[in-house]
């Protein structure tokens, strides 16, 4: 989203008093009384500029607006929430269908796994209230699509940014929330270089902003939040396990991302929140994020249009454990239910919390050579492809996740093989840009 620009107090000064050319006058007394009419000038322009500037750091101040660097929501000025039937509203969707049921927000939910996992919480009866600031990072009708689907479903996405404490603050007086699904970030890997500041101001600071209102919460809730496996960055043991180094990060999202596992260790330590982080490689599916490379080479490969294929040095293969969004979701549900109660109240932390990290992987790495072959069956049309080295972007050569500890305390164990998955995919995509826009899952 573009930051609205503000004009520096020290431009303000700089700035003439009045526009244009003056006609000379002799007389002292009319030098008297330009001095006047141009001190006067000059306090009436001061004053349109400081209040334009007040006005529009208000606009572009973090706590007002959702992303700074990512497409304007739509709330701007004035709040679209509150009231007593947005609160009705909330409180309906939060319900949850049996008293050991949890009570969820998700944030990201119209997001493409926030939305998965937003339904499946639903479906199986728990309270799921969404938050999402629909920034323009990509196309948001399919955004707002998904917010359909999961309108439908009885999930009700609030369109605010987790940079907003008083928002925060408000869903957590209205519902006693016993988990937070943390999935709003600002993603994708190679788009960190056009936009840096989007990376610090959802993944950093609107964390931070998210675990405050956690800490300070009564109860306080459990927090599970999407990490990344691009954390393991320069790495070349693979497969590549939570313990393994992950201070060489490849692009500013993978440190925006590791500078979240410490943090979440820091919020852990001092106010006794439980948190469990998950590294989530490469998912892909029905829904999907049109940033990721599995997306766009099905519309280009649609279009006739060339796709750009990396390669490593030497012509060396780049592979990902791309991993299907169902399993993921397996793994994130199974995450909450393990998830053990914060420790803190009143902000004071009461005793040791739970502290996790694990890897959502697929564990078996496909080449994107492969993947566009698969593509090109799917979708029965040659793609043209042009092979390029891989430019220093912030990708990395290849991924590969260990998942024994998420098997081991999540009873974790993905079952979707990347043809199996695609094909899901495919299907989807035909069906939702066909125009009927009635997609199901
Ligand atoms: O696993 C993760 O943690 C990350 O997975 C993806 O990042 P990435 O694996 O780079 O996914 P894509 O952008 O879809 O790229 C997939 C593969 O296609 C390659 N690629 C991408 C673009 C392109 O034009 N050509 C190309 O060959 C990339 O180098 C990569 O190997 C997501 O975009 C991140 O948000 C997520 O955190």
């Amino acid at each position: 989203m573009s930051q609205l620009k503000t004009v520096p107090l020290s431009e303000i000064d700089n700035i003439p008093s009045t526009p244009g050319k003056f006609k000379s006058e002799k007389s002292p007394y009319v030098d008297r009384l330009r001095f006047h009419s141009t001190i006067s000038r000059l306090t009436l322009w001061s004053s349109f500029f400081l209040a334009f500037t007040i006005f529009f750091f208000f606009l572009s101040s973090p706590s007002a607006s959702s992303s700074p660097a990512v497409g304007s929501p739509r709330r701007a000025l004035g709040d679209s929430w509150g009231g007593p039937d947005w609160e009705k509203r909330v409180s309906k969707s939060a319900r949850r269908n049996s008293a050991s049921g949890l009570t969820v927000l998700v944030t990201g939910a119209a997001g493409f796994v926030g939305t998965h996992v937003s339904a499946a919480l639903k479906r199986r009866g728990d309270g799921v209230l969404g938050l999402d600031n629909f920034n323009l990072y990509y196309d948001p009708n399919l955004k707002r699509a998904r917010q359909n689907l999961l309108d439908r479903a009885g999930v009700f996405v609030v369109e605010g940014d987790i940079n907003d404490s008083a928002l925060l603050q408000k869903l957590f007086d209205v519902v006693p929330f016993t988990h937070v699904m943390h999935l709003a970030a600002q993603a994708g890997v190679r788009y960190a270089m056009q936009n840096p500041g989007s990376y610090v101001h959802s993944n950093i600071a609107g964390f931070v902003n998210l675990l405050e209102v956690c800490r300070s919460a009564n109860p306080q809730p459990a927090v599970v939040w999407a990490s990344s496996s691009s954390v393991y960055g320069l790495n070349s043991k693979v497969p590549f396990a939570e313990k393994d180094r992950t201070d060489r990060p490849a692009s500013l999202y993978a440190a925006t991302k590791k500078a979240g596992e410490e943090i979440a260790h820091t919020y852990n330590h001092i106010y006794g929140l439980s948190i469990t982080g998950l590294r989530f490689f490469t998912v892909y599916g029905p829904w999907g994020r049109p940033d990721m490379a599995y997306f766009f080479f099905t519309k280009d490969i649609l279009k006739g249009k060339t796709i750009t294929i990396f390669e490593a040095p030497d012509h060396g293969t780049v592979a990902r454990d791309f991993t299907y969004v169902d399993d993921v979701v397996k793994g994130c549900l199974a995450a909450l239910d393990t998830a053990k109660k914060s420790t803190g109240s009143g902000g004071k932390k009461k005793g040791p919390a739970q502290l996790r990290i694990l890897n959502l992987g697929n564990t078996s790495p496909v080449p994107v050579s492969k993947l566009v072959s698969i593509l090109e069956k799917l979708l029965n049309v040659k793609a043209k492809k042009k092979l390029v080295p891989m430019p220093r972007n912030g990708d990395v050569k290849f991924t590969h996740a260990n998942i024994s500890i998420a098997h081991k305390v999540l009873g974790y164990r993905p079952t979707t093989d990347l043809e199996t998955g695609l094909k899901k995919f495919v299907r989807w995509y035909l069906d939702f840009y066909s125009g009927s826009k009635k997609s199901a899952w």
